[in-house]
């Protein structure tokens, strides 16, 4: 977990293996800080002296944060930490799938499903694109709340030429997200869209997937999340046009922000005040004109490619144990910085400035960075 030196000044820090987690562990834990492969729950906890629980994710399906509030355990994650890293992978898809397609991304419309952080931001940069993106987030939605696109609903965001899905996975209520994406909803998509899952598995029915990507007019898809990771199901991956190993986020300035923002929520929690200290250093120049949609995928492709992770995985499921593989693929991921690392140079298009600059401005000019959530008790 990069940053982790900031708890380090706290107290003495022990790292163990989050899928191997066990009460035992905890013995002489008071502050638990994991990512999303660790389940916390009661089982987890109960009978051990952890009082403070991080969670250096966006994402919190993997904690029971009811049991901990009826523990009195304080609970913390860090929303929109890794939501740019996010953002970066999904546009550097949508150019590739239009590439694949034949057609122009700003000719194109984009479906986006859920408009919190990531959403909202992928929808931002599409907007100054000039794409028209045609988005639906039913709590938003109740809520009243100002987005940056207008809201519509489920069935015309499926409708659209490529889709984008950005919900939390959540099994009950009326917003549920499991197998939101289900048999009869994939069966609506014809050859022409691409859909994409950078969320949780679980949001888009994997066998019915694999059903539907064997029949007729399939559509194109692109998946970095899988249900059952980290044993994933290769049939699936095989007809998946790219898979990635569930490391959309995988930046490391969105890890660093995870745990900054950990440090902050646990520093509030012990009643001293705190901001999330920011990421310094020179940036480096990158040189890169960008005149059309092409030099646009070109630029994004310098700094990460999916293509390799892509290729990493499908490489693994014929390793002996490819869940161990899985993980080991997360676990030793190359550094990868988000494009505002660099200071860009080179002649843009006008009708690519106001995306390049969003892109490539440093964030915190002039937009607030994230704060953690903290559950008080
Ligand atoms: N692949 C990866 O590496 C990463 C995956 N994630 C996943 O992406 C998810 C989304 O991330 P953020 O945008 O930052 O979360 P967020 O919490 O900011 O936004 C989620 C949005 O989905 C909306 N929503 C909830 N139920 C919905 C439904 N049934 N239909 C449409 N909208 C619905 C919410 O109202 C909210 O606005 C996270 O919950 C996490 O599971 C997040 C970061 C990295
Ligand atoms: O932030 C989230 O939510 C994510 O999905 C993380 O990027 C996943 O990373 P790990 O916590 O599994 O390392």
């Amino acid at each position: 977990m990069p940053g982790l030196a900031l708890f380090e000044k706290q107290g003495t820090v022990r790292r163990v293996d989050g899928r191997r987690l066990t009460r035992n562990d905890l013995a002489d834990t008071e502050v638990l800080l994991v990512r999303s492969v660790t389940r916390v729950d009661r089982a987890l906890l109960e009978g051990t002296p952890v009082r403070f629980v991080g969670s250096a994710t966006i994402g919190t399906d993997h904690v029971d944060r009811a049991a901990l509030k009826d523990m009195g355990v304080a609970f913390a994650h860090a929303p929109g930490c890794n939501a740019r890293a996010v953002a970066e992978y999904v546009l550097q898809a949508l150019l590739l799938a239009c590439r694949e397609q034949g057609r122009v991304l700003r000719d194109s419309s984009v479906g986006i499903v859920g408009l919190g952080n990531v959403g909202s931001r992928v929808a931002q940069w599409l907007s100054a694109l000039g794409v028209t993106v045609l988005a639906c987030d039913p709590p938003l939605q109740r809520a009243g709340a100002d987005t940056v696109v207008p809201l519509t609903d489920l069935d015309s965001v499926l409708a659209a030429d490529l889709i984008t899905v950005h919900v939390p996975l959540t099994r009950q209520g009326p917003d549920a997200t499991f197998h939101l994406l289900d048999q009869e909803r994939l069966a609506r998509l014809g050859a022409w869209q691409t859909l994409l899952s950078t969320c949780r598995g679980a949001v888009i029915d994997n066998p019915a997937l694999r059903e539907r990507l064997a029949g007729a007019d399939a559509p194109l898809v692109m998946l970095d999340v899988w249900e059952g990771e980290p044993r994933i199901d290769g049939g699936l991956l095989a007809r998946v046009r790219l898979g990635s190993p569930h490391v959309a986020g995988y930046s490391v300035e969105g890890k660093w922000l995870g745990t900054a923002m950990l440090h902050q929520a646990f520093r509030l929690w012990r009643g001293e005040s705190a901001g999330v200290p920011v990421m310094a250093g020179e940036r480096p120049i990158l040189e890169h004109p960008v005149a059309d949609e092409g030099d646009l995928l070109a630029l994004l492709q310098r700094v990460y490619r999916i293509d390799e992770d892509d290729r990493r995985l499908r490489a693994s499921v014929g390793e002996a144990d490819p869940g161990a593989a899985f993980d080991a693929l997360r676990r030793d991921y190359p550094p990868r910085h988000e494009l505002h690392y660099w200071r860009h140079q080179g002649e843009v298009a006008p009708a690519l400035r106001a995306l390049l600059s969003l892109l490539c401005d440093p964030p915190g000019a002039g937009s607030a960075m994230p704060a953690p959530v903290l559950d008080r008790l």
